[in-house]
């Protein structure tokens, strides 16, 4: 049983080792909020919200998500036990949507409970794999950019790339990528680059035998890509789309994807994640962890979801120093020859990094 006496927001502002750009923005400063739940042992639990410092990916940001788990999230969790971190969506029930934020506060509240039971968050959920594979993304550029840095993490050992398209920088991209890497695993994401309009443009995409096209149209929509899916012979992902159970339900009925990509914040917590794992699982549809630019904390929360059996492609999930000089746990994320392994120890496996916390900390408020 865990019994919440304090939570504690910090705003961190890292610099992400090179800017990251896709179909409509660039991130070079990475905004977040890292939440930690302390019980009256004095253990803490750590979460991470993973909504960005604009609404460009989804309506969070890191704005929102501080005044929601301020003035409505915190104040349902403090001083009122909790037997499983399963009953965190229960209390957050009468709040609308804001998913990361609510995701952030399960996080830590699932790291805590998995401490006082001496579990690992990998096992807690369910999980039976030591290792998982890593994956990696490439941001938007010129094509020879794209290229070197494809070079780069193949022989750094990643098993699987995806790179960002947009109209106008998708097909002679991956004709050049398809001359130099002709087997390898490789997958597009478009960001809702796309409309109907481009069906022509899209289907040209089918020659380079991807594993995926991730997004290609609006955020907000299942339908279009419903349509879109039966045109094309490339499987689609969505991404932006699924922001619940629900949401993959509704959208594996209209077939409108053959392939999930699930991010913890995007769909409000692991115990959604875990019941969207569950469903594709039952289905037999492909799923996949997707990534956010995160720290360290919340990279491992989502090395121990990808731990699950029916994550059975390789996610977005890469070492730290993909993106960091310094990440904000110890040991950090290391991937060897593709794999990343999954630490057994008690909650998310990894230290916090409290010396770098305070030195990328900007602001930090305490709720009792
Ligand atoms: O390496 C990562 O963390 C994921 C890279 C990525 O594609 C991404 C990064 C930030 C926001 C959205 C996305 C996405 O999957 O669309
Ligand atoms: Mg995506």
């Amino acid at each position: 049983m865990v019994i919440l006496r304090q939570v504690t927001l910090y705003h961190v502002r890292m610099t992400l080792k090179t800017p990251f750009s896709n179909s409509l923005t660039t991130v070079t400063d990475r905004e977040l909020i890292l939440a930690e739940a302390e019980d009256e042992e004095g253990r803490s639990g750590w979460g991470e919200c993973v909504a960005f410092s604009s609404p460009w990916y989804t309506e969070e940001t890191i704005g929102t998500a501080w005044h929601v788990m301020k003035d409505f999230l915190i104040p349902r969790l403090l001083h009122t036990p909790l037997l499983h971190p399963g009953e965190v969506p229960k209390r957050f029930r009468s709040v609308r949507r804001h998913p990361m934020a609510k995701a952030a506060l399960e996080g830590a509240v699932w790291d805590l409970w998995c401490k006082e039971q001496g579990l690992s968050l990998a096992s807690a959920l369910g999980g039976t794999r030591d290792w998982i594979e890593a994956g990696v993304a490439v941001g938007a550029a010129d094509p020879d950019t794209m290229l070197e840095t494809i070079r780069q993490r193949v022989e750094e050992g990643y098993r699987r790339v995806k790179v960002k398209v947009k109209p106008g920088a998708d097909v002679e991209v991956l004709e050049r990528i398809r001359e130099a890497f002709p087997e390898l695993p490789l997958m597009v994401d478009a960001n809702s680059a796309y409309t109907l309009n481009d069906l022509e443009q899209l289907k040209r995409m089918d020659k380079f035998h991807l594993l995926m096209i991730e997004q290609p149209l609006s955020a907000d929509d299942i339908v279009d890509h419903a349509r879109l899916q039966a045109e094309l012979a490339t499987p689609i992902c969505l991404d932006e789309s699924l922001q619940s159970f629900d949401d993959v339900r509704k959208a594996l009925e209209l077939d409108s994807c053959r392939v999930v990509n699930v991010k913890v914040g995007r769909v409000g917590g692991l115990t959604e994640a875990k019941r969207i794992h569950d469903l594709c699982q039952r289905k037999g549809i492909p799923l996949w962890c997707g990534g956010m630019l995160e720290s360290g904390i919340a990279r491992a929360h989502n090395i121990a979801l990808a731990s699950l059996e029916g994550f059975n492609l390789p996610g977005d999930i890469s070492a730290s120093n993909r993106y960091w000089e310094r990440d904000l746990i110890r040991p950090e994320v290391t991937v060897e020859a593709g794999q990343i392994p999954v630490p057994d120890g008690p909650g998310i496996g990894f230290e916090v990094d409290r010396e770098q916390l305070r030195a990328v900390c900007r602001v930090r408020q305490v709720f009792t």
